[in-house]
């Protein structure tokens, strides 16, 4: 018998999912005893700064809650809102934290708050003590290290990750056709000397994407074979725009290449494997020759941000929305480049996003979601790809290239039609039957609802390996 004491939640949840929450544990009315989690989970829709229950019961993701309430920010616009905490009821006590000044929590104030204030008061106190210490401590070592020998901006350089290469300033290139538009950018095929290469050109007023993909590509070993060559920077005279210059990859986007081909198991396997080694290496934190790449999540992975190159192999492309996972001397400095206020990466593809993402639910410090995020997107592209593979289809017509939920939900998805579906359904693309037990369980293991069942893109790569 389990010793893990019952947590109570408030239970109110549709009809039509009362099935897949109920199961969570013996519901008695509007309370619920949960039989698996410590943690309750409130989702709440936004209407006109009005908040409406769209789901209260307890966690059926497995999922780690450390908040004792309920605490959300409200959202700007017509949104959901979710919190999973852990304490008794939690999830129907919300309490709302209006930037940028969050508001006292609302507290029952009893037989010794006195005593916890004061305890506060001591623990501030001892940690102002504690920074400054170390602060004095800090400068003094940087000081002596000067002394003997070692220039400030070495010490900077130690860490390594702050290690950029030499900028390669390309001025003389010939725009040609436009290869893709994107939201803030338009990429173009042109000329460099006798090489044709791809152009990203930024509007002036769109720099601080620029910025933002630039120092992506210039991080330290983030040349690889499966990742966009990177060749250098430029700047156009008549408006300012900004050059982002790459390898080009010579059939576009593997979107566009789903769409105009079908492939043999083996090419179906070679992009999979290809897309999967480039994720595997984005993600990876290593150090060699004094470099030290840290691991970087792509935050917009899609089959129109992979470019599949002449020999059918992909590569990455597009870190706009990337995460530089960075860890300097110890610290943990995460870059952060996408979310908005309610963790929605802003800019990224609707559909590859996943559930925990699209309901907020994740803990916006914790760089591992990020990580398993692209792993959720990765499943469905590797789907995508089976889909047109005319092996696996053998006696039938291979159907055309849809993203992932268009033939469920239509072309033009919205956030709370996904939200339904694909995580209060926890529905996910339908994998036919012939495919067999190995490919179901490789995607199903990618795009679990449980972010931590998800497998890691090293395990991907294994798991296509042994297919
Ligand atoms: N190196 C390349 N070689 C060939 N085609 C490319 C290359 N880079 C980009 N493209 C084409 O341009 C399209 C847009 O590229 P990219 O995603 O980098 O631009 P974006 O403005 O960031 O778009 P998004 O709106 O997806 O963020 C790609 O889908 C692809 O079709």
């Amino acid at each position: 018998q389990s010793l893990v004491p019952k947590r109570s939640c408030a239970f109110e949840v549709r009809p039509s999912w009362y099935h897949r929450y109920s199961a969570a544990g013996l519901v008695m009315g509007s309370k619920q005893l949960c039989k698996k989690t410590q943690c309750c989970v409130g989702i709440y829709q936004v209407i006109d700064y009005q908040l409406k229950v769209n789901t209260l019961a307890c966690n059926v993701v497995k999922k780690t809650c450390l908040e004792e309430t309920c605490d959300v920010q409200l959202p700007l616009k017509s949104q959901f809102i979710s919190c999973i905490c852990r304490t008794d009821m939690c999830n129907r006590n919300i309490s709302l934290i209006s930037e940028p000044e969050r508001p006292p929590k609302p507290r029952m104030y009893a037989a010794g708050t006195n005593f916890k204030a004061a305890l506060v008061v001591v623990v501030v106190v001892v940690i102002l003590f504690v920074s400054v210490f170390i602060i004095i401590g800090i400068k003094w070592r940087s000081k002596e290290k000067t002394n003997t020998g070692i220039q400030s901006e070495d010490v900077q350089h130690m860490c390594s990750c702050q290690i950029k290469a030499p900028e390669n300033q390309i001025t003389d290139i010939e725009l040609q056709e436009v290869l893709g538009r994107g939201q803030f950018a338009t990429v173009y095929q042109g000329n460099y000397g006798r090489s044709v290469v791809a152009v990203k050109v930024y509007p002036a007023n769109w720099k601080h994407r620029y910025f933002k993909e630039k120092e992506v590509y210039e991080l330290p070993l983030m040349k690889h074979e499966r990742i966009t060559e990177f060749l250098g920077t430029g700047r156009k005279a008549d408006d300012g725009s900004l050059l982002i210059v790459l390898q080009y990859a010579e059939y576009g986007s593997l979107h566009s290449f789903l769409c105009k081909h079908t492939s043999s198991w083996m090419l179906s396997m070679k992009l999979c494997q290809t897309l999967s080694e480039g994720l595997s290496y984005l993600h990876s934190d290593l150090s060699s020759n004094d470099m030290h790449k840290p691991a970087v999540a792509h935050g917009d992975l899609s089959s129109s941000n992979v470019l599949v190159r002449a020999d059918g192999t992909c590569v990455l492309c597009d870190f706009e929305s990337s995460t530089i996972l960075r860890s300097c001397s110890g610290h943990q400095l995460w870059q952060d480049h996408f979310t908005n206020m309610q963790g929605h990466p802003q800019f990224c593809t609707l559909n590859y996003m996943s559930p925990e993402i699209l309901e907020s639910s994740v803990d916006l410090r914790s760089s591992s979601f990020r990580l398993q995020g692209d792993i959720y997107a990765l499943g469905l592209i590797l789907w995508e790809i089976w889909m047109r593979c005319f092996d696996l289809f053998k006696g039938g017509d291979v159907p055309q290239h849809l993203l992932p939920y268009e033939l469920e939900l239509e072309a033009n998805v919205t956030l709370e039609r996904l939200i339904f579906h694909v995580s209060e359904m926890n529905r996910r693309p339908s994998v036919p039957e012939n495919w067999g037990p190995a490919l179901k369980e490789l995607l199903t293991d990618c795009w679990d609802q449980d972010t931590d069942a998800r497998l890691t893109a090293p395990c991907v790569l294994g798991r296509l390996m042994s297919l």
